[in-house]
């Protein structure tokens, strides 16, 4: 019996937040049934605990994966963001465990770019104040401050897959489009890259956020920038709730500065839906207020489970890393008719020779390699011919676990 490579129904996979059915029926259709799903995400000690055993976790934006949680998890191999935002994983962590992390780069990006698009009209038309006081028995019919969004100039802070979405879909409206980027970006019809972030501010009447969450986006948006935005003009942020000072934005709506907001992440977020949302923006009426459902369409998630579940199942597979966001990047065929050895090492000279020396030494006919590393981790793929029911692969395995500098191997099923 083999002992290091387990059969498919003992790998375990632990999915939270609700991730869709979609995912868990790509695993089983890859003889994968150790599945537990669970409908929230779990605090860090419950983390530590669940992990314990579990060989692949899927998460979404609200578990937050830490040095501790992956020091827990000795038998993680992967982790799959069934998002965009990888920010809740410490990516350096989990590749100093020799942990590979996936997301979906663009499954809900239409999602949230509609959304948004939507929350314009119903921001420039004041609806949030007129509905809210309707439903307090209220009847404001008045056009005073309510806007078509044609010709009005919407400032775009991130021009990445949803900023440029947002982009092209404004521009049917008849709204003029600017953008600020920290890179160079191919322009989308008649949108305009501007030169500083002041200068989008004071330019937009409507100001919306695409950016990721990074050391330089954290509270990029406070009273000093608001302060620089139109009178009267709106905000919306479905990037990341770090993003923008929410005491600020409130003091700037209650003030009548900012026409309105919508907001779509913040900076604390329930863990699941059971939970009391709590916010300095709660009671605000000019204020559109969402559960961070900018991505939560039935599409959007649909196909971010086939998607990530895809790629753990490629790397639990064939060990194949392609668009892995901590990792290098392998490509690999299947293995048929040869076992799989996967090694991944601190990068250091000699690791492949040391791989090697074992392989030579015990007479191994080596049918495939691959390496690719970057600055921290090489990572090694091996195919070996070895006879049927032959438990060489294990201790080839047990081997190059005991060269100085491995972080993990494992042979595939
Ligand atoms: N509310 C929700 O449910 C969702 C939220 N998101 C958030 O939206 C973010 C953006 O998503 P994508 O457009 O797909 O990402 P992307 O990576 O395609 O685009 C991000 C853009 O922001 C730019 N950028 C980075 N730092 C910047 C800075 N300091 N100033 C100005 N621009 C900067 C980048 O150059 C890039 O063009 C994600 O990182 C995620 O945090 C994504 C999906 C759903
Ligand atoms: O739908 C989710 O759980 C998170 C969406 C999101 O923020 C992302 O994709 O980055």
């Amino acid at each position: 019996m083999s002992l290091v490579s387990l059969d498919k129904d003992r790998i375990k996979i632990l999915l939270l937040e609700g991730v869709h059915n979609s995912a868990i029926e790509v695993l089983k259709q890859h003889g994968y049934s150790n599945i537990t799903a669970l409908k929230t995400s779990l605090n860090e000690d419950e983390l530590c605990e669940a992990v314990k055993d579990v060989h692949f976790i899927g998460i979404r934006s609200r578990t937050q994966l830490n040095a501790r949680v992956f020091k827990a998890a000795d038998k993680l191999a992967a982790v799959g963001c069934f998002c965009i935002g990888t920010n809740q994983v410490d990516l350096d962590a989990a590749r100093e465990h020799g942990v590979v992390v996936f997301n979906a780069p663009f499954s809900n990006t239409r999602s949230v770019a509609e959304l948004v698009l939507a929350e314009i009209i119903m921001l420039l038309r004041r609806i949030p104040q007129k509905n809210a006081a309707a439903h307090r028995g209220g009847w404001d019919k008045a056009a005073k401050g309510s806007f078509e969004a044609r010709g009005k100039v919407l400032g775009i802070i991130g021009y990445g897959h949803i900023g440029s979405q947002l982009s092209i879909l404004a521009e049917q409206l008849g709204m003029q489009v600017r953008y600020y980027d920290i890179e160079t970006k191919l322009s989308l019809g008649n949108a305009l890259q501007v030169r500083s972030l002041d200068e989008l501010l004071a330019q937009s009447d409507v100001v919306t956020l695409h950016v990721p969450e990074t050391p330089q986006t954290q509270w990029m948006i406070g009273a000093k920038q608001l302060a620089k935005m139109k009178p009267e003009a709106v905000l919306i942020n479905a990037s990341r709730g770090t993003v923008v000072a929410i005491d600020a934005l409130a003091e700037a709506l209650k003030s009548g500065q900012l026409s309105g907001a919508a907001i779509d992440v913040f900076p604390v977020e329930p863990k699941g839906n059971d939970d009391v949302f709590e916010s300095p923006l709660r009671g605000i009426d000019n204020c559109i207020l969402t559960p961070h459902i900018g991505g939560s369409t039935e599409e959007a998630q649909e196909n971010i489970g086939i998607e990530v579940a895809g790629k753990l199942v490629r790397y639990s597979d064939n060990g194949s890393t392609l668009s892995a966001v901590n990792f290098p990047e392998v490509a690999l065929p299947t293995h048929a008719g040869s076992r799989r050895l996967l090694h991944i090492h601190h990068n250091r000279p000699g690791m492949l020779t040391r791989i090697n020396q074992i392989l030579a030494e015990q007479n191994i006919n080596v049918s495939g390699q691959y390496l690719q590393t970057d600055s921290q981790v090489g990572y090694v793929v091996i195919d070996i011919e070895t006879p049927p029911k032959s438990t060489i692969a294990d201790d080839l395995l047990i081997e190059m676990r005991a060269i100085d500098g491995t972080i993990k191997a494992r042979v595939l099923y």
